[in-house]
């Protein structure tokens, strides 16, 4: 194995509750392909890829019938919430870095990919992809009402997909875990050691789709990207 190159883990066990479409969000469509089929090929396709590991609930009962044929992909299986099925996909990482990234982020660009790798291995720790907040942000008091204004001054949105070590996101995790900490990212579970990965500053439009005016920005998207790729290639 090339030393330099990096396995992923793409958490995709989620039920997509907020979508609260018929099926597991990842698998509805984006124009001609799934959601995951497109996060999934960015890196199979991607020279800087060892192995693609997709964590898939144990009920996944459509993962199986996409036709993905790749020696590079490998199954994990998904737990409660999203750091469980991270920690599950890192049990098959064989490369001392790695990736972590949502397969709800389907328009992740190779540029961003390849400058969180490059930035990131000059961290002590690791880095994410993060874009700064441009709206004002308001602190609700919980009836509906502002509570105060949050100063958004250095305040970013943590994308994916998000690098470390992986002994130390290993160990992070685990310890984040048995002190029940809350985790919504791996950078959180090394905030909790202690850690402060690097923010590098990726597109705003590397969105999670997560609900359903998410899925319709994310196929304006796709037809503006494939619009402009066919234009290049006259
Ligand atoms: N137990 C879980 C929960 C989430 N994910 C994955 O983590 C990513 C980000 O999570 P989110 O956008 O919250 O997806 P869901 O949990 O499916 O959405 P919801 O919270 O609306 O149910 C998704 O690719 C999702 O499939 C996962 O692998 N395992
Ligand atoms: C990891 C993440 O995408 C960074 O913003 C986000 O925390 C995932 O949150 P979710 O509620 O699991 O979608």
């Amino acid at each position: 194995m090339d030393s330099l190159k990096l396995d992923v883990v793409i958490p995709a066990a989620g039920v997509g509750s907020r979508m609260g479409a018929k099926v597991p969000k990842q698998y509805l469509m984006l124009g001609t392909k799934t959601i995951l089929e497109r996060t999934l090929e960015i890196f199979l396709n991607s020279p800087l890829i060892n192995r693609v590991i997709v964590v898939i609930s144990k009920d996944d009962e459509i993962f199986q019938t996409l036709e993905i044929d790749s020696p590079k992909l490998l199954i994990a299986y998904g737990g409660k919430d999203r750091a469980d099925s991270v920690r599950s996909g890192l049990n098959q990482v064989t490369t001392d870095w790695v990736l972590v990234h949502d397969a709800a982020r389907p328009l992740l660009t190779l540029e961003d990919l390849a400058i969180l790798v490059v930035r990131g291995r000059e961290s002590d720790c690791g880095a994410i992809l993060a874009a700064p907040v441009a709206d004002t942000l308001k602190k609700s008091d919980g009836n509906g009402k502002i509570a105060r204004t949050v100063v958004r001054k250095n305040v970013y949105r943590a994308l994916t997909p998000q690098f470390f070590k992986t002994d130390l996101l290993v160990k992070a995790l685990d310890e984040a875990a048995k002190e029940h900490a809350e985790i919504t990212d791996e950078a959180s579970a090394l905030e909790f050691l202690g850690y402060h990965p690097l923010l590098i500053e990726g597109r705003s439009d590397n969105i999670k789709i997560t609900n359903k005016a998410d899925l319709r920005m994310a196929k304006a998207l796709v037809k503006l990207r494939e619009r402009s790729n066919k234009f290049k290639a006259v």
